[in-house]
């Protein structure tokens, strides 16, 4: 490969104004980018630089070739440090065009930045006319490209070599680029050097992806469950590895691919991404599969279905076993657990795998219905019970789940005084709704859940002892997020699949993931996802900015939930949810809104006034 000669000034102008070319005397792969520079619309009097990404754009970039950056830059080093004396600048570009860095003589770097040759920049044809950097990336073959050559304006005092990098897998992955001032006179040979640095790097790929294989293998030997059918694929989905129990029904894995095992009748469980310690990309996946017939079987004896994230690990293995117990009787279960933890979950679990599935599952959360109200909501009441009653009477919560199973979440802030009719409901099994005399019977199951210690409830005489020990009877304790937090993979590729974002979260990203302590456990971490899925669709951001986003988020609702409680005391923020429940109920109605909830109309307006619903 030898330096074309430069062009002169004429051949250019003639081209620029006319658009007329003698092919003969130009090299065809310049003429062939000339016209597509002159078809495009490119200013040849002008060639800077203008799409520039931002540092944080930048950064994520550079994320997302950091393999590329790790097996290339010290090449460019060692090539920059052969042309030490020149004054020449040496750069990488990554696969769509954009400088990813920038090194070399100081004195050229400044020149550079005048045309906005700098890191981060666009540098293709279509951005700056013809240059070595653009036309090797289109045309995928090393090329020099000197002074009038370029098209524009821009990089006329300027000469360049530029070669294409290909990956292990002959895959196109960036350009290493070598820039100098016109008059800085290097040698002929500097193209050829060029080429032997991509072809270095391109050995590089080869050998790190033997490397990358060991480590896959080594992170294999630490896989924790024996029992569960695992196979490792490399990044390519090619199965390099299956565990034991995978042996005597997986014979030809060897040459298969993770797709090929859809067609041998295998689910996908839950597909967990591994990383590299040395480059930090993705090295291959750990995949925990299971045969498509066993799951039909599974349904078909009906075995305990778990409508959610079950994950792997131990703790919550332990309840859903409990919850399987339980569904198999009509036990009474308490379910104990932090707020957002799935004890609503886990009751639903419960009541779908029992022989009450097909009746109704009615949940009522106790603390979110003020005092006045409780009595009514739980026991119904019947026509003219009281002044503004519905005319129809209302149908209680132990009504509605008659033949079913009644959850009853929150049981720790029922009022003292309602506790004694609930025990009297749970030992007679019948239930007397308000105004009324004639008893109804009841064929339910009760569930109750809590995020507070009821024991301590009873030691301070806010609980009842004896309803205490009629429905704590099979507890199930719902483990936090954070004492579960192997199962964190799962519940993100959950809420990928659910809402169709394809996406895989960086090894830092899980990481800031995995250390986050999750206050406001699962329900906390959809949140957090989808604000991530909102604002940042498919380009997941760079670590720093989650990270920061943590920081931001937890003063933001800190400060919001301070402002919420001086303005709102909790009894407040309960009525006024009633209030526009109820106005939800009534289409708006505030007479009617008003006589549901017994309050005169007067006092009502006082309210939506307060509560700035008017
Ligand atoms: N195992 C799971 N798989 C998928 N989603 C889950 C799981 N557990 C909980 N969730 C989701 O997390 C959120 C909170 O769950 P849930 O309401 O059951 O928690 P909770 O403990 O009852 O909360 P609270 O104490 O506030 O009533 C819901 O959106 C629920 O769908």
């Amino acid at each position: 490969m030898k330096v074309i000669n430069p062009l002169n000034q004429e051949i250019w102008d003639r081209f620029v104004r006319e658009g007329a070319l003698d092919t003969i005397r130009i090299n065809k792969r310049i003429a062939e980018s000339w016209y597509l520079c002159r078809q495009s619309g490119v200013n040849p009097y002008d060639g800077k630089g203008k799409v520039i990404l931002s540092q944080d754009s930048l950064m994520t970039r550079k994320k997302r070739n950091q393999k590329l950056l790790y097996m290339a830059i010290p090449f460019l080093e060692k090539l920059q440090k052969v042309y030490e004396k020149s004054k020449s600048i040496f750069l990488l570009v990554d696969r769509n065009g954009y400088v990813l860095c920038a090194k070399g003589n100081q004195q050229t770097l400044k020149r550079a930045e005048s045309i906005n040759f700098v890191e981060g920049v666009k540098w293709t044809e279509d951005e700056v006319g013809t240059n070595a950097i653009g036309t090797a990336l289109r045309i995928k073959e090393p090329i020099t490209i000197v002074g009038m050559e370029h098209y524009s304006v821009a990089s006329h005092l300027w000469g360049c070599s530029a070669a294409p990098i290909y990956n292990e897998h002959r895959e196109f992955v960036g350009i290493i680029n070598v820039s100098y001032p016109i008059d800085d006179h290097l040698d002929e040979y500097v193209l050829g050097a060029v080429v032997s640095t991509a072809y270095a790097i391109e050995q590089r790929f080869h050998i790190q992806s033997k490397e990358d294989e060991l480590e896959l293998f080594k992170q294999a030997s630490n896989i924790d469950n024996p029992d569960l059918p695992i196979v490792l694929c490399d990044e390519k989905e090619k199965i390099v590895w299956i565990n034991h129990c995978l042996r005597h029904s997986l014979f030809n894995w060897k040459d298969m691919y993770l797709e090929d095992l859809y067609n041998q009748d295998w689910l996908i469980q839950t597909k967990f991404p591994l990383y590299s310690n040395i480059h930090h990309d993705v090295i291959g996946y750990r995949i925990h599969i299971q045969k498509k017939k066993e799951k039909k079987r599974q349904h078909a004896s009906m075995i305990f279905q778990f409508d959610g994230v079950k994950g792997t690990s131990k703790i919550f293995e332990n309840v859903i076993k409990c919850c399987e117990r339980a569904a198999k009787t009509d036990v009474t279960v308490h379910i104990t657990g932090e707020t957002g933890t799935g004890k609503e979950v886990v009751a639903r679990s419960i009541h779908f795998n029992s022989p009450r599935k097909n009746g109704p599952f009615i949940a009522i959360n106790c603390g979110a219905i003020p005092k006045d109200l409780i009595g009514s909501e739980l026991f119904g009441y019947v026509e003219g019970a009281f002044t503004g009653a519905k005319r129809t009477g209302h149908k209680g919560k132990f009504e509605q789940a008659n033949g079913g199973t009644l959850f009853l979440d929150e049981i720790g802030e029922i009022p003292y005084e309602m506790q004694v009719a609930l025990l009297r409901v749970l030992q007679e099994k019948q239930i007397v709704p308000i105004g009324g005399t004639k008893p109804i019977p009841l064929d339910i199951r009760i569930i109750t859940a809590t995020h507070r210690n009821l024991y301590e409830l009873v030691r301070l005489g806010k609980f009842r002892e004896d309803l205490f020990y009629r429905i704590y009877v099979y507890p199930i304790q719902v483990p936090p997020l954070r004492q579960r937090k192997e199962d964190l993979p799962s519940f993100i590729q959950y809420y990928c699949e659910k809402n169709d974002w394809p996406i895989s979260f960086t090894q830092d990203v899980m990481e800031v993931l995995m250390k986050h302590d999750w206050p406001g456990n699962i329900r906390e971490l959809f949140n957090v996802l989808e604000r991530i899925r909102v604002q940042y669709e498919e380009n997941l951001p760079d670590v720093s900015i989650i990270q920061s986003m943590f920081t931001h988020w937890d003063k933001r609702e800190r400060n919001e939930s301070n402002e919420s409680s001086q303005q709102l005391s909790f009894r407040e923020q309960m009525e006024k949810n009633c209030i526009m429940e109820m106005l939800e109920k009534t289409a708006g109605n505030v007479t009617a809104a008003a006589a549901i909830l017994n309050i005169p109309r007067s006092t009502f307006y006082r309210k939506l006034k307060k509560y700035g619903l008017s």
